[in-house]
């Protein structure tokens, strides 16, 4: 019985948005088996209210698409998925979703004798379920990820650099990704552009060899303030963590906050209205069992 296990991620990390993406020490943990003539899933933890338990269900959505990338078909299933990543956060728990789907289906694919689906092939079908790149590559790599897309999805994967810390504020209430997206304008300023490539091109060398800069590299014009109606409380925690030194930005689409800061500096504290989760950065990806 294949098994998985899918760390959360945080994407855009301020001015890398639909490219830069961490793994973090949260993860979803699911199995899957064969069960002729039937559909089963069992779901505990975060999200357990809400999802469906039928075909509809993100996780086998990913296996039916992994199972039809080969040409087969979707056979009878039990999956059960104990759930940590909380849902519409920011955190990337759609992305562990497909990622999941995809590494589940491509061992039951094995196991039934069908045909290889590489990793390249994992990262272009899990990157066209979610619809950007930047969550399911350190998703699927570990680390710290840049994703592009070219003619397919691609991605190459840094280690952070080991005195990098990160602290996640989930407040209540989720935002869908998809909403989030709706804020964004079609077109930005060329300065707005050319600001946020400046930054993103410096986040690679904070993230990785110099954490000292990493206040001055997360600044963002190309996504978090349009956010900000659908998430004044995050807006104004980014505000107040930065003011006081910390890396703080909109963890994905939002509405978490995540504040990077450096080993040995004043941890950043409580925040009124979101819980606080310092989460460890993790060098694997997806594994699979
Ligand atoms: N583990 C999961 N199992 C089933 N569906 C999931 C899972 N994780 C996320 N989803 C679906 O994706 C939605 C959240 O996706 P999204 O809005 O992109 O937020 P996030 O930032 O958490 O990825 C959930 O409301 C649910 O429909
Ligand atoms: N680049 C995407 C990232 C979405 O991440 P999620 O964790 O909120 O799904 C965006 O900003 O829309």
């Amino acid at each position: 019985m294949p098994s998985v296990r899918v760390p959360a991620t945080s994407a855009n990390l301020g001015p890398g948005f639909d490219a830069l993406g961490l793994a973090l020490g949260l993860h979803d943990e699911l199995d899957a088996e064969v069960l002729p003539g039937t559909l089963e899933v069992h779901v505990t933890g975060e999200g357990a209210e809400d999802v469906p338990r039928d075909s509809r269900h993100l996780v086998v959505r990913a296996l039916a698409a992994a199972f039809s990338a080969a040409g087969a078909e979707l056979p009878g299933l039990r999956l059960t998925c104990r759930n940590r990543i909380p849902h519409g956060r920011g955190l990337g728990s759609s992305a562990a979703a497909v990622v999941a789907g995809v590494l589940l289906g491509r061992e039951l694919l094995a196991e039934l004798g069908h045909g290889p689906l590489d990793d390249a092939a994992a990262l272009e079908l899990t990157t066209a379920l979610e619809g950007h790149p930047d969550n399911v590559a350190p998703c699927l790599l570990g680390g710290f990820t840049i994703a592009w897309t070219d003619e397919r999805a691609r991605a190459v994967r840094l280690d952070p650099h080991p005195a990098v810390r990160a602290v996640a504020y989930v407040p209540e209430q989720p935002v869908s990704t998809e909403h989030a997206r709706s804020l964004l304008p079609a077109v930005v300023p060329h300065a707005d552009a050319a600001y946020n490539a400046g930054r993103a091109a410096l986040l690679v060398e904070a993230l990785t060899r110099s954490p000292h800069l990493l206040l001055a590299a997360t600044e963002d014009r190309l996504h978090q303030a349009y956010r900000e109606p659908a998430m004044p409380a995050s807006a104004a925690l980014v505000a107040a963590l930065r003011s006081s030194g910390a890396a703080a930005v909109v963890s994905g689409a939002g509405p978490t906050v995540l504040a990077l800061h450096v080993d040995g500096d004043p941890e950043p504290g409580d925040a009124a209205g979101f819980r606080r989760m310092p989460l460890d950065l993790v060098a694997a990806g997806a594994q699979v069992g």
